[in-house]
């Protein structure tokens, strides 16, 4: 890659630095989750908090197991980190239910995140292995109660396919997924394309109800793809809490993704995890 590496700004030794929150569950391999969250936060030199959701039992075969926060805890955690530490940005992944979705829109109301506070909602459904991870009436409070809330909503093809009933096949039916999507409330939409895995591209479509924006990257060919959109959102999450417009946020996020898959390496005997470790490299 000859461009040069994404970055924020670093805080220097001492300094306080700018906060992202992860409000998301535990994937106890690593690859995704809070976990990934926080691997990104932390490598473009942010303060990363954390709002557990659920605990997976998870590898790179599949989740056996979810053991959920009561959902007063997970509100109870948003509400002690941004009282407290204060947030520039806050990003949700795996949600779990639809008490705990509830619980979320309360405490964002109070608490100005949606509004004051930039929002990345990554509508996590299900593991890059197809298994669940919130319970079928989750995804109607999800659309309802939160997607409003959402400075940014980051669904892959098969959340889209979720949300709306599109097939994504091609340009044209990610943009009209992206259109649909933003009927649904949130400011900005991006439809993320990995999953057009014919393609030798990967592309991402931003859409805020009037333009559309393609980001394009080479495709990497890897079965290593777990987490990546977690990467995306993060990276997305900690622009945005620098004060990065969205359009921008996004192609640093993008960019971010794409060294990050490009970077993956092979973990146990499924998925294995895309990698920011690149990033330590220089
Ligand atoms: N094989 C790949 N090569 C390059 N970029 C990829 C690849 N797979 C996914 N991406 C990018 O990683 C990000 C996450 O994409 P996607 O896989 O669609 O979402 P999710 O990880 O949530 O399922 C997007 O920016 C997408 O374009
Ligand atoms: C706890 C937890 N959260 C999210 C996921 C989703 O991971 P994955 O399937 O790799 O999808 P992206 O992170 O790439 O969107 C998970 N498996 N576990």
């Amino acid at each position: 890659m000859s461009a040069p590496p994404p970055s924020l700004p670093l805080p220097l030794p001492g300094d306080t630095p700018v906060r992202v929150l992860t409000v998301a569950g535990s994937d106890s391999g690593g690859g995704a989750g809070m976990q990934a969250d926080l691997r990104t936060i932390a490598l473009l030199g942010v303060h990363g908090c954390a709002a557990v959701t659920a605990v997976t039992v998870q590898n790179t075969v599949g989740v056996s197991g979810v053991h959920e926060v009561p959902a007063a805890t997970v509100a109870a955690q948003v509400r002690a980190v941004v009282t407290d530490i204060g947030v520039g940005a806050v990003k949700t992944g795996m949600l779990a239910s639809s008490a705990i979705i509830e619980a979320l829109e309360e405490v964002f109301g109070e608490l100005g995140i949606g509004s004051r506070v930039p929002l990345v909602l990554d509508p996590v459904a299900a593991s890059v292995g197809g298994d669940p991870l919130f319970s079928g009436s989750a995804q109607d409070t999800l659309r309802d109660r939160l997607f409003p809330l959402a400075t940014l909503l980051t669904p892959n093809l098969d959340e889209v396919r979720l949300f709306t009933g599109i097939d994504v096949v091609d340009g044209a039916s990610q943009r009209e997924a992206a259109r649909v999507l933003h009927g649904l409330g949130p400011r900005w939409v991006l439809v993320k394309g990995g999953h057009l895995r014919s393609s030798p591209v990967s592309t991402d479509v931003l859409h805020d109800g009037t333009s559309f924006t393609e980001l394009t990257a080479p495709r990497t060919p890897t079965t290593n793809d777990h987490g990546a959109g977690d990467c995306l959102g993060a990276a997305t999450a900690c622009a945005l809490a620098h004060g990065w417009s969205v359009p921008e946020a996004v192609a640093l996020g993008k960019e971010w993704a794409t060294r990050c898959v490009a970077a993956a390496y092979p973990l146990g005997a499924g998925h294995g995890p895309v990698s920011p470790l690149w990033r330590l490299l220089g």
